[in-house]
């Protein structure tokens, strides 16, 4: 595979990349094993590796290239209901529900076992283990902080969905720090392990059952708010309607004939025909898409709007007004506003742009408006 020069990632880039964001992505592309590099429209400088970036390897496997949120990604689901079922006085009981029936820590009560299919599944270390049946059993179902989060959106024909945006939680942050530890470094700070040795392998499994445990976390938060909507609006998710889709993984994918270990941190795989989900930010569209498999950004495409602005510029340029006035129709617990201004649309780059980037990535399946959002802030 051919490196792409950082220069031509220009065809479907919103703001021109950053000298720190371009001198990460170079010191990617120079590090032992990794063949190809794709930068999606939403990157922006992390530490480490850029969020918004695809990264294929040969031979070695770059924790720094997927993050500590192992298996961040999206779910969302339609309901047999109209959107226009919510008003004022069932959005706030829907919100107020949600608080108890999603928590944003850990569960209430006494902790459940985890799920059979990770029980089922070692992971590599003992204390691994054991923080899975403290931590991991009390945060499934749990939605995280940040920019995690529950939303209720229309489609273009007022049908009601539900989007969800959480990861891995405290077992992700946790399996990344055991197996960076003591990795060796493959260039300039970056980090990097055999798959075939004993230390690889246990990194891949490890990684392997966060992403699992992110995809039941999305699911059982999706449960918990069917349960709310069943009864504020007597409300039934059509489950055959569920798109998933993470955007923080490492997998084996094969590209241009070769076999290789497909990084994507804040990035999205997008073979031909491949269902994605495509969030804006709390007050502007969301899209539902489908992968163009392309192959120049090695089969993927944005994970989101990315952010324009950080958190501390955010709070420093975005007034409480100002936010208001962006999630003006959004139904959201106003009482938590001040704690979201660095959430605001505006320190989100604009999607309808990003969209239009990536038009040889992805193709719009279906746009949604937001209609309410629950986010701990
Ligand atoms: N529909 C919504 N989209 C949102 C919201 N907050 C953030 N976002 C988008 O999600 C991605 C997630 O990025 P990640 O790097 O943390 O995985 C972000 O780029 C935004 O575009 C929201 O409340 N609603
Ligand atoms: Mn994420």
């Amino acid at each position: 595979m051919k490196p792409t020069p950082v220069e031509d990632y220009a065809g479907w880039l919103v703001d021109p990349l950053t000298p720190e964001a371009a001198r990460s992505i170079n010191r990617l592309q120079r590090a032992d094993g990794v063949c190809a590099v794709a930068v999606m429209p939403d990157v922006h400088l992390s530490t480490g590796v850029c969020v918004g970036v695809a990264a294929a390897a040969c031979g070695v496997v770059l924790p720094q290239a997927v993050g500590g949120d192992i298996g961040c990604g999206m779910a969302a689901v339609a309901f047999d209901a109209p959107a226009t079922a919510l008003d004022e006085r069932s959005a706030a009981r829907v919100l107020a529900a949600c608080y108890e029936a999603v928590p944003a820590a850990r569960r209430r009560g006494p902790a459940e076992p985890l799920p059979e299919p990770l029980r089922a599944a070692p992971l590599s270390d003992p204390a691994l283990q054991k923080l899975a049946r403290r931590d991991g059993a009390v945060q499934l179902g749990t939605l995280g902080r940040g920019n995690h989060f529950l939303e209720l959106q229309a489609d273009q024909e007022d049908r009601l969905w539900a989007m969800v945006h959480s990861g891995s939680r405290a077992m992700g942050q946790a399996v990344f720090r055991r197996h960076t530890e003591h990795a060796p470094v493959v260039g300039e700070g970056l980090l990097g392990l055999a798959p075939d040795d004993a230390a690889g392998r246990a990194y891949l499994n490890d990684a392997q059952w966060c992403a699992r445990y992110a995809q039941e976390n999305r699911l059982a938060m999706l449960r918990a708010l069917e349960g709310v909507l069943r009864r504020v609006l007597g409300a039934r998710a059509d489950w055959g309607s569920l798109i998933h889709s993470d955007h923080n993984h490492v997998r084996l994918e094969a590209h241009d004939g070769q076999e290789v270990w497909m990084h994507r941190k804040g990035a999205q795989s997008a073979g031909g025909g491949e269902p994605g989900v495509v969030p804006g930010s709390m007050g502007t569209a969301s899209f539902h898409t489908e992968g163009r498999g392309c192959a120049a950004a090695l089969n993927s495409c944005s994970h989101g709007a990315g952010r324009r602005l950080s958190r501390t510029d955010a709070r420093r340029a975005i007034s409480r007004r100002a936010f208001e006035q962006q999630i003006d129709r959004v139904w959201i617990d106003r009482r938590r506003a001040d704690r979201l201004l660095d959430e605001a649309p505006a320190a989100y780059k604009d999607i309808r742009q990003v969209m239009r980037a990536q038009r040889e990535l992805c193709r719009v399946v279906r746009e949604l408006r937001p209609v309410l959002n629950y986010k701990a802030g």
